[in-house]
């Protein structure tokens, strides 16, 4: 089946809440394409994000990570998986709201750790009372910018692409090309 979106759908919510896993799932259901915005700026940067943290610093991250949220919020409509962080700043949170529709994916800091097998790859979870703290201050931000909010606790990474879907279809932001 091939699909049409209105507009770029955004993924955001903590580390191993899924918008990866369920960005693709999705894609793969309806004929759109996705991507992965830790991927394409690894690839952008020719780095991982873990080198880039440990040799430039957050702040040189996050200012990469807006150009890159930008570049993508101009392409053709896309599934968009952001990085965890993406919501920091509040120009990424303004390009969020203007642009897209961003679909908020809740995880507990315990069940992302399950899910998690190589924290390391995630220079800012480190530990689980770090990655509580950090889900707790995000929260509003995540909040904020969300159009929807998909609650993963206990579901797969179907069950949720379908819910987000019905979500899509329901706002009219995704449809069957005819
Ligand atoms: N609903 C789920 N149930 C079980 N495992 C899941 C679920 N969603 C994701 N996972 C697993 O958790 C891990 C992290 O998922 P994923 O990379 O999609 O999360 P993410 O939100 O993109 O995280 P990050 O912000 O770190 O990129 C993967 O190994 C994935 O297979
Ligand atoms: O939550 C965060 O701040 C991050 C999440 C990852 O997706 C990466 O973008 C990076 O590890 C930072
Ligand atoms: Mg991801």
């Amino acid at each position: 089946m091939v699909s049409e979106l209105a507009k770029p759908v955004f993924f955001v919510g903590f580390m191993g809440a899924g918008k990866t896993s369920v960005a693709r799932k999705l894609a793969r259901t309806c004929g759109i394409a996705s991507v992965d915005m830790d991927t394409y700026l690894e690839r952008r940067e020719g780095k991982r994000v873990r080198e880039l943290f440990a040799e430039a610093g957050e702040e040189a991250f996050r200012a990469i990570e807006t150009d890159v949220l930008r570049e993508l919020a101009g392409k053709d409509p896309l599934l968009v998986s952001c990085g965890g962080g993406a919501v920091l700043r509040p120009e990424n949170r303004a390009i969020l709201a203007e642009r897209g529709y961003v679909v908020y994916l809740q995880v507990t800091a315990d069940e992302a750790a399950s899910r998690i097998s190589d924290v390391s790859t995630r220079p800012l979870f480190r530990d689980l009372e770090t990655a509580r703290a950090t889900i707790e201050a995000r929260l509003p931000l995540y909040e904020d910018v969300a159009d929807a909010v998909v609650n993963t606790a206990g579901k797969s990474v179907a069950a949720i692409a379908r819910e987000v879907r019905g979500v899509l279809e329901r706002e009219g932001i995704l449809w069957q090309r005819k």
